[in-house]
């Protein structure tokens, strides 16, 4: 697409900063430098250069580095012009570049859509350089730079493949099955095949679960009795002052959250209402928020600072969810140290809060022997993988039915899976994911 325009943008981070680095991409790349810079450095060689405007002003000196197309991150010519990164230098630059003829400011992720365009990188690799940009934890970098590389999207691809040459034999079979010596069906093998085919990918399907709580955090929730201890308890973990606290039973009414890191996972930890019969308006509607909260999560910290305490909350309809109840202010000395709970905390005095954090990280997935390729790490992936398992599946069981109709759904599977990384058509797709991004990447 030569005619497309040459785009630039700010790829750094916020200003004030030591560096901004400024990306330009697009056909005009060689001649916007030459003005800017007085010459184009060789391909890949960071030069030392005066930046003037048009007008002759110097508007900084920086590092300028020039990528020859293909060979860039867009597959276009590509600069990068790395300048100091105050506001002034980037406002004027930025300002002295929309002059240019045929330049317009790139739009949210312009720059992927064009490697994506042109070849560089495909969808799956795509996706994981968003989550790389975006990512906090260790698990999230480990996943998302092993997609970004292209690791996930050779087992897809791979899958793929081994679908083509199924079909591939199956209509070789088809054109062959009137003549006299076709050696022995290949059909056999194929399906042998096809059937480990889809177990290699419901198994892969069946760490989906792991890829959100990675993404998304695992979602903790304290719950309990009013005032017993469930915000202390938040603002101890979070160490900051998020939630207020006061004697005052129902003291909280919204649902409060804060991200942390534990163990390279990110735990999306939520304080609720204490649970209590009220026939205050407030605090009802508070409690119907805790109640529904913890209906989503994926770990329950039960706080109470009594025996009696876990009892009533027994009638709390918590069946699947796992449930860690914690005894409250071990600190104090007219306390019952023994309510039957798995763990005995104190805000006050920090006893037992080590304890706790170990008792929730055994919560969290087990990562060992699992690599990042085992696990599938969005939900448009999922879904796709769920389709291509289904037509596998048919396929396999519907072997009373013609050839024909057996390998229409081995293509139905294999559209599936091309549709994760973009090989088959995604047009549809793409507004959605490149939107993701933020300008400049
Ligand atoms: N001694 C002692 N007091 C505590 C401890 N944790 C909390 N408290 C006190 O218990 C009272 C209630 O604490 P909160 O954190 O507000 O309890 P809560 O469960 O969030 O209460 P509601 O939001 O009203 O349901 C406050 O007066 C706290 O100072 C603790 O470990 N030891
Ligand atoms: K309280
Ligand atoms: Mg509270």
């Amino acid at each position: 697409m030569p005619s497309v325009d040459t785009i630039y943008a700010l790829s750094s981070g916020a200003l004030p900063a030591g560096v901004a680095v400024i990306r330009i991409s697009g056909t005009r790349t060689i001649e916007v430098v030459e003005s800017l810079c007085g010459a184009v450095p060789a391909p890949r060689v960071a030069s030392l250069k005066p930046i003037r405007a048009r007008n002759g002003l110097t508007i900084d000196s920086g590092l300028v580095i020039y990528f020859s197309g293909p060979a860039s991150f867009t597959g276009e010519d590509c600069a990068e012009l790395q300048v100091h990164g105050s506001r002034a230098v980037v406002q004027m630059l930025l300002h002295e570049l929309s002059g240019f003829h045929g330049l317009r400011h790139a739009e949210a992720g312009e720059f992927s859509r064009r490697a994506f365009q042109n070849g560089k990188m495909d969808l799956v690799e795509i996706e994981g350089l968003s989550d790389l940009i975006v990512a906090e934890t260790e698990m999230q970098r480990r996943l998302a730079l092993e997609h970004s590389e292209g690791g996930q999207s050779k087992v897809y691809d791979g899958w793929a493949k081994r679908l083509i040459h199924a079909r591939a034999m199956i209509e070789a079979e088809l054109d062959f099955a009137d003549e006299e010596d076709v050696p022995g069906s290949v059909s056999e093998r194929i399906w042998n095949d096809m059937e480990l085919l889809r177990d290699e990918i419901d198994a892969h399907i069946a760490q989906a679960p792991i890829g959100e709580i990675i993404r998304d955090g695992l979602k903790i929730v304290i719950a309990g009795e009013p005032n017993a201890g469930k915000s202390s308890l938040l603002n101890a973990l979070a160490k900051r002052d998020i939630a207020i606290v006061t004697e005052i039973a129902g003291t909280t009414r919204d649902v409060l959250s804060v991200d942390l890191s534990l163990a390279g996972f990110s735990v999306k930890l939520f304080d609720t209402a204490g649970l209590r019969e009220t026939d205050e308006t407030v605090e009802r509607e508070g409690i119907r928020r805790a109640r529904d909260v913890i209906s989503r999560a994926d770990l329950v910290l039960l706080l109470s600072e009594t025996k009696m305490g876990f009892d009533t909350l027994q009638e709390l309809n918590l069946a699947e969810i796992p449930v860690l109840k914690v005894a409250t202010k071990s600190d104090r000395e007219d306390i019952d140290s023994d309510v039957g709970a798995d763990v005995a905390i104190s805000t006050r005095t920090g006893a037992g809060m080590d304890h706790l954090l170990h008792a929730i990280a055994s919560y969290l997935p087990d990562l060992s022997g699992v690599t990042a390729l085992s696990i599938p790490s969005r939900r448009r992936h999922v879904d796709a993988l769920r389709q291509a398992s289904i037509a596998l599946s048919d396929s396999l069981t519907l072997d009373q039915h013609g050839l024909d109709i057996r390998a229409e759904l081995l293509r139905v599977a294999g559209d599936a899976i091309g549709r994760i990384t973009g090989r088959v058509d995604v047009e549809n797709l793409l507004d959605v994911i490149f939107s993701e991004f933020c300008i400049g990447k």
